[in-house]
């Protein structure tokens, strides 16, 4: 006689259709964009969009989808040391994103407690099967019965014994992030400095938009809601809305650029170079950001830019960002080995990074980072660093940037680059940012910061060709 199989040696299937249709889109969308970030190393900006357009998803519930997916991938490692303590056993991975989903709502959304726990087992039963609800249901009503400060302090190591452990955990970055960030604010910031910083990498950035001086039309701004930028004249910030609605930026005449990028490109722009200024280069442009703003300017002072990028899909987007100004050619190089017969009066080299400056745009990208991404990209910072200086011609200038604070690509770099070569001088790029606060005016190069600026962590620095 065949055996009668209880309910739960039943192998595990998703459940039946009438029951699917009890599954929350929004949060399976969360859940099926955090698996596939960690099964195939995908980037969130780029598929949640898609997939809430696939899906008709839009207005507040496209809003609660991106807080929930951008929230919960932040602070999932903060989640995992609740959830680790509540499941001392293991927790497989897909049931861990929904377990991390839950915990996100029932700590920082203010879902009420019970629609929390209840979608989350919905969600489970239609997307793993029925075995793991249960485990589901018991874990959440758990972590529902403290709130967050409660738990961190259950599970953050205390900050007397391992600082930056505490803040690792309570501020949800890696370690080895909290000290590259504590390094580059350097020792004169306390502790509460350092915090502040952290904190910053948590809240969703403002939309700011960039008016390309020369091809924006007077009103193309007006009638939006927003504010001015605080330095760069072309910046304004939304106060919400799709920026892809506008008829200037779908144009081309505006762009989105956060206003820390403005700043890079204004100086680069703006600092002096001696004779002639008519030959400008972009060296790393994709996708093209700072090249449509650094073109816009060199047309209104009749000189040319080359927007050099490495990869063809990215030149692709530089040539769409660049498509309104007729003074710019995008070519596709390595920026090593780049040549020209006639050499530059500027170049911008805006390098390939660890963007630990602009963690608040890509919820992903500070666990995915690794502290040997360093070994590869400080090594191509200097060569394409070393070899811009080879393409201006003396009296030129380089300006260096990047999207990370970390001081191995910042003034690691830079110093290396300068302190070998005796062809060039350091200048004062902080002299080009007039009116800019919280600068270290000591210093030859300026370092944006997210908690103090509201701009990602840009960091500029410029050499001149004196031989
Ligand atoms: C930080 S991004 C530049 C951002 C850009 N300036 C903007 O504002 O939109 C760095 C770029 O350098 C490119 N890159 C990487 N290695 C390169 C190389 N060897 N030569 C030229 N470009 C390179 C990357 O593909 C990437 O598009």
């Amino acid at each position: 006689m065949a055996e009668r199989r209880s309910r739960s040696d039943r192998p595990d299937r998703p459940d039946r259709p009438q029951r699917r249709q009890r599954v929350d889109l929004t949060r399976k969308i969360a859940w099926e964009v955090m698996r596939a970030v960690e099964e195939q190393d995908a980037y969130v900006n780029l598929l949640l969009p898609a997939l809430l357009r696939e899906n008709a998803v839009s207005g507040r519930d496209a809003a609660f989808t991106t807080e929930l997916t951008h929230g919960t991938i932040r602070r999932s490692r903060t989640y995992d040391a609740v959830l680790d303590s509540l499941a001392p056993k293991g927790i497989d991975a897909p049931v861990r994103d929904i377990l991390r989903l839950g915990t996100h709502q029932l700590l920082a959304m203010r879902v009420p407690s019970h629609a929390a726990v209840a979608t989350s087992v919905d969600l489970t039963r239609a997307v793993i099967g029925h075995r793991p609800a249960s485990f589901v249901n018991a874990v959440l009503r758990k972590v529902a019965g403290a709130d967050l400060e409660t738990w961190l302090a259950r599970v953050a190591p205390p900050y007397e014994s391992d600082p930056v452990g505490h803040l690792a955990v309570v501020h949800a970055h890696p370690r080895w992030v909290v000290e590259a960030l504590q390094d580059a604010l350097g020792a004169q910031a306390d502790a509460s400095e350092l915090t502040a910083l952290l904190e910053a990498d948590n809240a969703a950035p403002q939309v700011t938009l960039v008016a390309r001086p020369g091809v924006t039309e007077p009103d193309d701004l007006a009638g939006l809601e927003g504010t001015a930028g605080k330095w760069s004249p072309y910046a304004f910030t939304l106060e919400g809305g799709d920026p892809g609605a506008i008829e200037a930026v779908r144009e081309g005449r505006a762009g989105v650029q956060d206003e820390g990028s403005q700043l890079v490109a204004i100086a680069a722009a703006g600092i002096p170079v001696e004779g002639r200024d008519a030959r400008w280069l972009d060296l790393c442009a994709g996708p093209g950001g700072k090249a449509a703003l650094l073109g816009a300017l060199g047309a209104l002072r009749g000189a040319d830019l080359v927007a050099n990028e490495v990869a063809p899909h990215r030149a692709e987007l530089v040539r769409s960002a660049v498509r309104l100004l007729d003074n710019t050619e995008v070519v596709v190089h390595d920026g090593r080995t780049l040549e020209t017969d006639e050499p530059y009066d500027r170049v911008v080299v805006d390098a390939p990074c660890t963007g630990l400056g602009a963690l608040r745009r890509r919820p992903e990208a500070r666990w995915r980072r690794q502290p040997s991404d360093l070994d590869g990209l400080v090594p191509l910072q200097r060569a394409l660093l070393d070899h811009a200086l080879d393409l201006v011609r003396v009296g030129g200038v380089v300006t260096y940037a990047t999207c990370s604070p970390h001081l191995a690509e910042t003034r690691g770099v830079v110093e290396a680059v300068v302190g070998a070569r005796e062809d060039v001088e350091l200048l004062d790029v902080t002299a080009v940012l007039p009116g800019v606060p919280h600068l270290d005016r000591s210093a030859p190069y300026a370092q944006l910061w997210p908690h103090l600026h509201g701009t990602d962590a840009m960091f500029v620095a410029a050499v001149r060709r004196v031989r």
